[in-house]
């Protein structure tokens, strides 16, 4: 593998394909070359530095990476995610082909279709209001205390698909801070308040102090009878539900097959069902489902998934670009951005081989990123000419929903392509002295001001065009980059599904609370945790 990156790394040296403009100058055809689609899903990758050459050497590596044995693998229900012995089947909850998935020689699919066929009928219930509050009135405010996992997947998607959403009111809460929860509880009434508890473990402190405060609020002005009314739960820990007093009807399970992060597809996404409708969740399934039919069996070169993690690992790897920017121009992918950064960070932050072993290359990048256009108002600024080359990764609908507002969305369309063209594109100092003088400013001014207003371009970018932000179309964006991280992940020979990372912080925090309460001593912690302790007792009242 490593003998393959460097002679990666010679080949786009060597050649031009680092030089992205002179490659469009060259080639007319560029883009139909370096572009496929999948129906109306489009993605673009011509404005990355990619040649046929790197392509090959790409293939190659995915080849000795065995990426395809990998991704059957997963598919099979192998025991992929070693360090916690588990399959790694969030593909099974959108197998609309409902083809028998085994695990442990057992077809999961069953089960799948039952929990299901559950929550349709919980979230039909609620939409109607024939299952109502302890009072007798519909309920008109579902609230998801749930984090991490828990909580983005279903936040981004119901902002995603806001023109389906004819359910209740959606509310989130995730963090411990006290804000998020009295905040939000401010704005309910109790008698028409659902509280769904979404948690994997059932042991995560922030979505259990937050449940409690919850369980609280409901008892207190309506009385402890009251809480079965007004709570339902998602989760694989079906004993700890049952414990927190939440009665089995109203419990939606899922397996440890499930990664936190890839579980918006199971009864984790039953606040969107909610919101949605079980027949667009069907929608958002059928689109994740048509990704995986894709992954598993186009050839590389038409292969999107595998394309885009091919050139991720080549942007990381062979270019050496530390991060990826996420630039969704869709307003309501707000929090698609960070939702990736859930999805890639957790999964592809690891130091480690799948071999346990230091791992030979660097693995996952900073993912980050705003919606266009605000963030050209923002950070743009050091995309065109910050001193990192950051690849943008842009997605756009051919159609807005607001139909009688066609200009904005053409504005916005606009904006999208003419900064991928001028990332790509740039502006030479030539350009910008001949821009200047042909505006009347003298020589010696325009060499003085012309360096500032060079662009040095090639810098690369994807683009995916998408007819419409549709539950489908959803689904696909979401599928294909699970599909990516995995595609990386196995180029970078780690487990993509344990997450070891988030756990000291976890510990540490446990064995700080006695200390930050008061009741034991900062001794045996650094003097700078010791001192911020004492300065935050001495100044709490
Ligand atoms: O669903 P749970 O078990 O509450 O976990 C929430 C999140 O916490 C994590 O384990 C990280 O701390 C994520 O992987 C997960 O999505």
């Amino acid at each position: 593998m490593k003998a393959l990156v460097e002679s990666l790394k010679a080949t786009a040296r060597v050649t031009d394909a680092t030089d992205i403009r002179a490659a469009f100058a060259a080639d007319p055809n560029r883009f139909s070359r370096f572009s496929t689609r999948l129906d109306d899903f489009l993605f673009d990758y011509s404005k990355c530095a990619v040649n046929d050459r790197i392509l090959d050497g790409l293939d190659a590596l995915a080849k000795a990476a065995r990426v395809e044995d990998k991704r059957d693998a997963m598919f099979r229900g192998d025991i992929i995610n070693i360090t916690e012995e588990r399959a790694v089947l969030h593909t099974a909850l959108r197998n609309r082909a409902n083809r028998p998935v085994l695990v442990d020689g057992k077809d999961v699919m069953p089960d799948v279709n039952a929990v299901l066929t559950a929550m349709g009928g919980f979230a039909d219930g609620v939409r109607s209001g024939s299952l109502k509050g302890a009072t007798g009135r519909k309920i008109t405010d579902v609230v998801n205390i749930g984090i991490g996992g828990s909580d983005l997947g279903p936040v981004m998607a119901t902002l995603a698909l806001a023109p389906f959403h004819d359910g209740p009111r959606l509310h989130f809460v995730s963090n411990v801070d006290a804000a998020h929860i009295a905040d939000t509880l401010k704005l309910l009434d109790p008698e028409t308040s659902l509280f769904i508890v979404a948690s994997k473990t059932f042991t995560t402190i922030e979505t259990m102090t937050n449940a409690a405060t919850a369980r609280a609020f409901i008892a207190d002005k309506l009385g402890e009878a009251a809480v079965g009314n007004h709570f339902a739960a998602v989760s694989t820990a079906l004993d700890k539900v049952a414990a927190f007093g939440i009665d089995a009807s109203r419990v939606f399970g899922f397996w440890d097959w499930v990664g936190g992060r890839y579980s918006i597809w199971s009864a984790i996404g039953l606040p969107l069902m909610i919101a949605i409708g079980k027949e667009n969740f069907g929608r958002f399934l059928d689109g994740g489902h048509t990704i995986d039919e894709h992954f598993r069996s186009a050839p590389v070169r038409e292969n999107i998934p595998m394309l885009l993690g091919l050139i991720g690992f080549y942007h990381r790897n062979v270019l050496g670009y530390p991060s990826r920017a996420i630039l969704p121009y869709d307003q309501r992918l707000s929090r698609f951005p960070a939702y990736l950064q859930q999805l890639d960070m957790e999964s592809n932050g690891k130091a480690v081989t799948l071999d346990s072993a230091p791992v030979e290359f660097a693995t996952g990048p900073v993912v980050w990123g705003e919606p266009g256009t605000n963030g050209q108002h923002a950070f743009y600024q050091l995309l065109h000419q910050g001193t990192d080359i950051v690849p943008a990764e842009f997605m756009i609908a051919a159609n807005g929903h607001e139909k009688e507002l066609r200009h904005q969305h053409e504005l916005l369309i606009a904006n999208c392509l003419a900064q991928s063209e001028a990332l790509m594109k740039g502006r030479t100092l030539a350009e910008a002295k001949a821009q200047l003088t042909a505006k009347g400013m003298d020589e010696a001014k325009a060499d003085r001001i012309a360096p500032h207003r060079v662009f040095t371009g090639n810098r690369p970018s994807l683009t995916f065009v998408y007819d419409q932000l549709d539950p489908f179309a959803l689904g696909r964006l979401i599928a294909l980059y699970e599909h990516r991280v995995f595609v990386e992940g196995a180029l970078f020979n780690i487990n993509s599904f344990d997450q070891w990372g988030v756990e000291l912080g976890k510990e540490l925090a446990t064995g700080l609370l006695p200390v930050v309460e008061g009741e034991e001593s900062a001794e045996g912690h650094d003097s700078s945790t010791a001192g911020l302790v004492a300065a935050l007792l001495k100044a709490s009242r």
